[in-house]
């Protein structure tokens, strides 16, 4: 009995990074998983995803994580995987304007694809190459958090895939998020299902007021629906 393992509690989420070629995509998805760093690192193809396990908040999870090709003519390749997302992080970095001001159409192909409510799914905003120098930057992070009011994003981070600053913590903040929108839904549910309790009594109440009036109509009422207090012999 030894060598039996305890089930797996931990809590799957896939999490898609979106952004444009260049970015830093990969990188933070490989600093992230393997903590390892690519200069040189090429243009993803279509997509590719890699597992991590993360604690946050004393709750075990194993993201699933898909970076995405950013360069237009992958479209079709990496499209049909945001199916199923729970998390996706719109990424640019902050050394490339376009790539900021792309966010808006990433956030839309993303919901053309996998149509879910965006004022309650968790989108998380996060700058790359935050190492570079203050005179390479040409994203004030002022814009970017009044961009992430204007779209309904909670959460925006900088982050350094060469450096790892940030690079958990953006994670750690992403699942923060779909805790958050988690809670909220399973509060709804808790709060639908008492009204189906309810329902369900009153339901109850009417059949019992059912009951008296086919016996008075019909006489006895099937046996299955008799009660011998109300019906004596
Ligand atoms: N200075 C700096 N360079 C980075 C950082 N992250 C990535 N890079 C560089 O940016 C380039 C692109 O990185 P990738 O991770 O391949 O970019 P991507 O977004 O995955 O690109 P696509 O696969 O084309 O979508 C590479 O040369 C990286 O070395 C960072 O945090 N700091």
């Amino acid at each position: 009995m030894t060598n039996m393992r305890p089930p797996s509690k931990n809590i799957l989420l896939k999490v898609v990074i979106l952004g444009d070629g260049n970015v830093g995509k990969s990188c933070l998805m490989n600093r992230f998983v393997s903590n390892y760093f690519d200069a040189n690192s090429f243009h993803t193809i279509g997509v590719e995803f890699l597992n991590k396990d993360l604690q946050v908040d004393q709750k075990r999870y194993t993201l699933q994580i898909w970076d995405t090709a950013g360069q237009e003519r992958f479209r079709a390749l990496r499209t049909p995987f945001y199916r199923g997302t729970d998390i996706c992080l719109l990424t640019y970095a902050v050394n490339d304007r376009q790539s900021f001001k792309a966010l808006a159409s990433w956030r839309d192909e993303f919901l053309r694809y996998y149509d879910v409510n965006p004022d309650r799914f968790p989108f998380v905003v996060v700058g790359t190459k935050n190492d570079l120098p203050a005179a390479q930057r040409e994203v004030p992070a002022e814009e970017v958090a009044q961009w992430c009011q204007e779209h309904h994003v909670a959460a925006y981070i900088e982050t350094s895939a060469k450096t790892s600053e940030n690079v958990a913590t953006a994670f750690a903040l992403a699942v923060q998020q779909w805790q958050k929108f988690e809670r909220t839904t399973e509060r709804e549910l808790r709060a639908q299902s008492q009204d189906t309790i309810d329902l369900m009594q009153s339901v109850n109440l009417n059949a019992n007021r059912n009951r008296f009036c086919c016996a008075g109509i019909g006489g006895r009422p099937a046996a299955g629906l008799q009660d011998d207090d109300d019906y004596p012999n």
